[in-house]
C-alpha cells in the first residue's frame, strides 16, 4: 500500500509540471507569446514616451484612478500614465525608457526561438545598467525629478550619506570601467595591442595555422587549468610548426586560442568569432610618392633654361610653286601623243604640280598592258625630251600610271617652311625627321626611331651633305640636348665641322678624345666598337628594369620606378652619322661593317641609330649585311642604274635630277620626294645659337674602349683547345692558308669542329681575322715560329 501511495503522490505533479513545460515549449506558444511581449514593449513605449510629455498633467489625475471623469493625455490611456508613472517617476527616471526595449528583445527571442541565456543575461546587465543610470542622473542632476526617478534620488542620497559625493563618483566610474572590462574582456595588453594600428600582418590563414598550433600546445596548459574557464594561450611563447603549404612567412602571431571545456548546456556556448584584422596595403609605393612629391624625372632639368634654335634662323626663300599652264599643257599633249604613237590610248590625265617634279596620272584605254608602258619608258622620255622622267606603273595603291617630269623652273623646299610645317611641329614622334616634301607639296615628316636606320646614297653634288644637315636640323630643333646624342663620323673632314660649337650639348665622344666629329679611321673603329659596349651596357639596364625597348624605359626612369643608385640612367638617343661610309670600308673593310652590322642588327631597342651617307653605293660597300639591317633608303641622283638597284633595289634613283631631289624608301613604297634644302650659314647660325648657351661640363662620354681588343675578341683558353689543335696548326702553317676548309678535308673533319679550330687558331694568333670570301692571312711562317710559340705559351700558362 504505501508502495502505492508513494506512486501516487508523485505521478501527479510530474505531469502538470511537464505540461506547463510541454505548453510553454510548444511553438505556437511561444510565437504568441513572444508577439505579446513584443506589442506590450511597444505599448510601454508609447506610453514612456507620451508620459515624459504629459506627466505633470497626468500625474494629479492618476489619483482618482477609478473616476471615469477624470482623463489623462497619455496615449495609452490611465494604464499607460500609471506604469510609466510607476516607471518613471516612483522609479529609475528617464532610464526606464530601456525598460521596453528590453522587454521587446526578449519578446523577439521567444518569438524566434532564441537562446534563454540571452534573456536572461541581457536583463541581468539592463536592470544593473538602468540602476547604475539612475543613480548617475541623480548624481548629475538631483533636482531634475524625471531624470532619476524616485529610485535613483533615494539611492543616490543614500550612498551620498555613506561614500560622499566623491566616492559616490569614484564608484560610479569604478562600475562603469568595471562594465566595460568583463563585457568586452579588455585587459591592458588587449588594448595596447589594439592601440597602435600599425602595420600588423594578421595570418590570412589564420584558421589553418591555429589548426597546427592547437595540436602543439602543450597539453599539460590546457589541463592544469580550471574546469570551464576559457583558457587563453599566448601563442607568442609557442613556436609554430607551419607546413609547407601555408603561407605564412609574414604572419604576426596575434591570434588566441580559445578553449571550452566541459559545456554543460550547449545553448550556453556562444561562439566568438574573432575578426581578423584587414592586412593594411601600401596604395601608395615609393616611386608614387617620389612622382607625387618631386614630380616626374625631368632630364631636361640640368639644362633647365636651355631654348631651342627659332625659326628666324632659317632663311626664307621664295617658294611659291607657280604653275606654268602653258608648259602643263605642252607636256600633257606629248604625253598624249607619244603614247598614242605607241599605240596607248588615254582615258584620262591629272596634273600634280610638285616642287621639281610634276606628276602627271594617266588612266590608260581598257585593256592596256602596264608593263607596255613600262617597257616604253626611255622612249617617252626621248620624246618628251627632258631628264628624269620617271615613270610608276602602276602608282601603289591607284590604278593608275604616274609619270613626272621635271618642272622647268624648280622651286626650292626651304628647310624652314618643313620645320614650321604644324606636321613636323606637331608630330609626337620620337626622333622627327622632316626630309622634305613630297609631290604633292605635302611636308613628309618621318621617324628614325621606326627607321630604324638610314642608309643615303647618291653621287657627289647632288645633296648628300645638304640632306644630313636636314636631318641634324630636323633634330635640334624637335629634341633637347638631354635627349638625343650624335657620334658625327666624318672622314672628309669639312661637312660636319660646324657641329663642333654644339659638342658640350648633343655630341657623344670617346672619354680622352679632343675632338667629337671624327674624321680618322682608327677613331671612327674604337668608337664604333665603343658603342656595341654601350649597347650591350643598354640591354642589360632594358633587362634588369623589365621593360622591351629604350621609350620604355626611360617612361620607368621618369615615374622614378628606377633606382640611379642601381646604376639606371635617363638614356638619351644615339644617333651616329657617317657622311662618307665608302671611304671608311675602303681603308677598316671588316673592323668597321662587323661593328656596323652589329649594331645595325641589334640597335634599335635600345635607341641607338645609324644614319650611313655614301657616294659610291656600289655592292662592296653596300654589303648584303649592311642592306639588310638597313630598310630605311634615301637615294639621290646616281650616276648609273646598277647604282640605283644597289641602293633602292629599283631603278629610278639614276633618273633623279639631282640638287636634293631624292627618293625614299622605308621597305615598301618609294616616295619621290625633294629634300629640304639648309645651307652652311643656317646651320652655323643654328650651331651658334646653341652653341652660347650654357651647356654641359663636357661631350656625353661613350664607354672606354681600348683598340687592343680588335681582332682577338676570341677569348679561349688553352687547356679547352680541340685535340687536333697542334695538327691544324701545323696544316695551317705548312699550307699557309687559313682556311676551314683545307682542315674539313685534311683532317676530315665536320664543318663545326674545323670552325672551332680555325677560331682558336686565331685566338692563339696563328691565322689572322675572318676576312669574308678570302682566305685567312696565316701569322705564322714557319714550323719552327710555331713551336716557338705554343712552348711560350705553355710556359706562361704554367
Ligand atoms: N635640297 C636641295 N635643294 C636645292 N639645292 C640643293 C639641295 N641639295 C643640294 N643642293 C645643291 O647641290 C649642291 C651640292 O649639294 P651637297 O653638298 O649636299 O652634295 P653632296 O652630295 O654632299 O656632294 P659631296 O658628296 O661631294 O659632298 C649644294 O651646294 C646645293 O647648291
Amino acid at each position: 500500500m504505501a508502495k502505492k501511495k508513494k506512486t501516487t503522490t508523485k505521478t501527479p505533479k510530474a505531469p502538470r509540471f511537464q505540461k506547463i513545460k510541454a505548453f510553454f515549449g510548444n511553438r505556437q506558444t511561444q510565437t504568441i507569446l513572444g508577439l505579446f511581449i513584443m506589442l506590450f514593449a511597444i505599448f510601454l513605449l508609447v506610453s514612456f514616451i507620451s508620459y515624459l510629455f504629459n506627466w505633470q498633467d497626468d500625474q494629479s489625475q492618476l489619483e482618482d484612478f477609478s473616476n471615469k471623469k477624470v482623463g489623462v493625455k497619455n496615449l495609452l490611456g490611465k494604464i499607460g500614465a500609471s506604469i510609466s508613472h510607476f516607471f518613471i517617476y516612483d522609479g529609475f527616471g528617464f532610464i526606464s525608457l530601456y525598460i521596453p526595449v528590453l522587454v521587446f528583445f526578449s519578446g523577439l527571442l521567444i518569438f524566434m526561438k532564441g537562446s534563454l541565456t540571452k534573456i536572461r543575461n541581457s536583463w541581468g546587465w539592463g536592470i544593473l545598467g538602468v540602476l547604475w543610470f539612475s543613480i548617475a542622473f541623480g548624481f548629475l542632476a538631483h533636482k531634475n525629478a524625471l531624470l532619476a526617478g524616485v529610485v535613483g534620488f533615494e539611492l543616490n542620497s543614500y550612498l551620498q550619506q555613506f561614500l560622499g559625493k566623491t566616492g559616490l563618483f569614484l564608484a560610479l566610474l569604478f562600475l562603469f570601467i568595471s562594465y566595460f572590462i568583463i563585457r568586452f574582456k579588455l585587459t591592458p595588453e588587449k588594448i595596447k595591442e589594439n592601440l597602435p594600428k600599425k602595420e600588423k600582418l594578421v595570418a590570412t590563414e589564420s584558421s589553418d595555422i591555429t589548426a597546427n598550433l592547437t595540436s602543439e600546445i602543450n597539453e599539460k596548459q590546457v589541463l592544469d587549468t580550471e574546469e570551464n574557464s576559457i583558457v587563453e594561450l599566448s601563442l607568442d611563447k609557442v613556436e609554430p610548426i607551419i607546413e609547407e603549404n601555408t603561407i605564412t612567412e609574414t604572419l604576426v602571431v596575434e591570434n588566441t586560442v580559445k578553449t571550452t571545456q566541459n559545456e554543460k548546456d550547449n545553448e550556453d556556448v556562444s561562439i566568438e568569432v574573432e575578426q581578423s584584422v584587414e592586412e593594411k596595403h601600401v596604395v601608395e609605393n615609393l616611386s608614387d610618392k617620389l612622382v607625387k612629391d618631386f614630380g616626374e624625372f625631368d632630364p631636361t632639368l640640368e639644362l633647365g633654361n636651355y631654348k631651342f634654335p627659332t625659326l628666324n634662323l632659317l632663311k626664307d626663300y621664295n617658294e611659291t610653286i607657280s604653275v606654268d599652264q602653258e608648259e602643263l599643257e605642252a607636256n600633257k599633249n606629248r604625253i598624249v601623243e607619244t603614247l598614242n604613237n605607241y599605240k596607248i590610248g588615254i582615258a584620262k590625265i591629272k596634273a600634280t604640280v610638285g616642287p621639281t617634279v610634276t606628276l602627271y596620272e594617266i588612266v590608260p584605254d581598257a585593256g592596256i598592258r602596264i608593263s607596255k608602258i613600262k617597257n616604253l619608258e626611255d622612249d617617252i622620255a626621248l620624246s618628251l625630251s627632258a631628264l628624269g622622267i620617271r615613270i610608276i606603273a602602276p602608282i601603289p595603291g591607284k590604278g593608275t600610271i604616274g609619270i613626272e617630269v621635271p618642272n622647268k623652273k624648280p622651286t626650292m623646299v626651304s628647310m624652314k617652311s618643313v620645320i614650321s610645317s604644324t606636321k613636323f611641329q606637331n608630330s609626337e614622334m620620337e626622333l622627327p625627321i622632316a626630309l622634305g616634301k613630297t609631290i604633292s607639296n605635302e611636308t613628309f615628316v618621318v621617324d628614325l626611331a621606326k627607321m630604324p636606320h638610314l642608309l643615303m646614297a647618291g653621287a657627289t653634288g647632288q645633296g648628300k651633305s645638304v640632306g644630313l644637315n636636314a636631318v641634324l636640323t630636323s633634330l635640334l630643333y624637335k629634341k633637347h640636348p638631354a635627349e638625343v646624342k650624335f657620334v658625327l663620323v666624318d672622314p672628309k673632314k669639312v661637312e660636319l665641322t660646324l657641329f663642333n660649337h654644339i659638342e658640350r650639348h648633343y655630341l657623344a665622344k670617346l672619354p680622352d678624345t679632343e675632338d667629337a666629329i671624327i674624321t680618322d679611321t682608327t677613331k671612327v673603329i674604337n668608337t664604333l666598337n665603343s658603342m656595341c659596349i654601350e649597347m650591350d651596357a643598354r640591354y642589360d639596364l632594358l633587362k634588369i628594369a623589365m621593360v622591351r625597348n629604350i621609350k620604355e624605359y626611360n617612361a620607368k626612369f621618369k615615374a622614378r620606378k628606377l633606382n640611379p643608385n642601381d646604376g639606371h640612367k635617363f638614356l638619351p638617343y644615339i644617333v651616329l652619322v657617317i657622311d662618307e661610309f665608302a671611304d671608311l670600308i675602303m681603308t677598316a673593310g671588316k673592323e668597321v661593317e662587323t661593328p656596323i652590322a652589329r649594331l645595325a642588327q641589334l640597335a634599335r631597342a635600345i635607341g641607338i641609330h645609324l644614319i650611313v651617307a655614301t657616294q659610291r653605293p656600289s655592292v662592296n660597300v653596300i654589303t648584303g649585311i649592311i642592306k639588310a639591317n638597313f630598310p630605311a633608303r634615301a637615294a639621290f641622283r646616281v650616276t648609273s642604274k646598277i647604282d640605283s638597284r644597289t641602293i633602292l633595289d629599283s631603278s629610278g634613283a639614276d633618273q633623279l635630277i639631282g640638287k636634293g631631289d631624292m627618293l625614299f624608301t622605308n621597305g615598301n613604297d618609294v616616295v619621290r620626294l625633294q629634300c629640304a634644302f639648309v645651307d652652311t650659314p643656317e646651320v652655323e647660325k643654328i650651331t651658334d645659337f646653341i652653341g652660347s648657351q650654357r651647356a654641359y661640363p663636357e661631350a656625353h662620354l661613350l664607354p672606354e674602349y681600348s683598340g687592343e681588343e680588335v681582332g682577338t675578341s676570341l677569348d679561349i683558353d688553352i687547356s679547352e683547345r680541340d685535340a687536333l689543335f697542334r695538327d691544324a696548326a701545323l696544316l695551317i702553317v705548312h699550307a699557309q692558308q687559313g682556311s676551314a676548309s683545307l682542315l674539313q678535308r685534311k683532317l676530315k673533319l665536320g664543318y663545326n669542329r674545323a670552325g672551332r679550330l680555325i677560331d682558336q687558331l686565331e685566338a692563339a694568333g696563328i691565322v689572322g681575322p675572318f676576312e669574308g670570301s678570302k682566305a685567312r692571312q696565316v701569322l705564322v711562317p714557319d714550323e719552327l715560329s710555331l713551336n716557338l710559340l705554343l712552348d711560350g705559351e705553355k710556359n706562361t700558362d704554367s
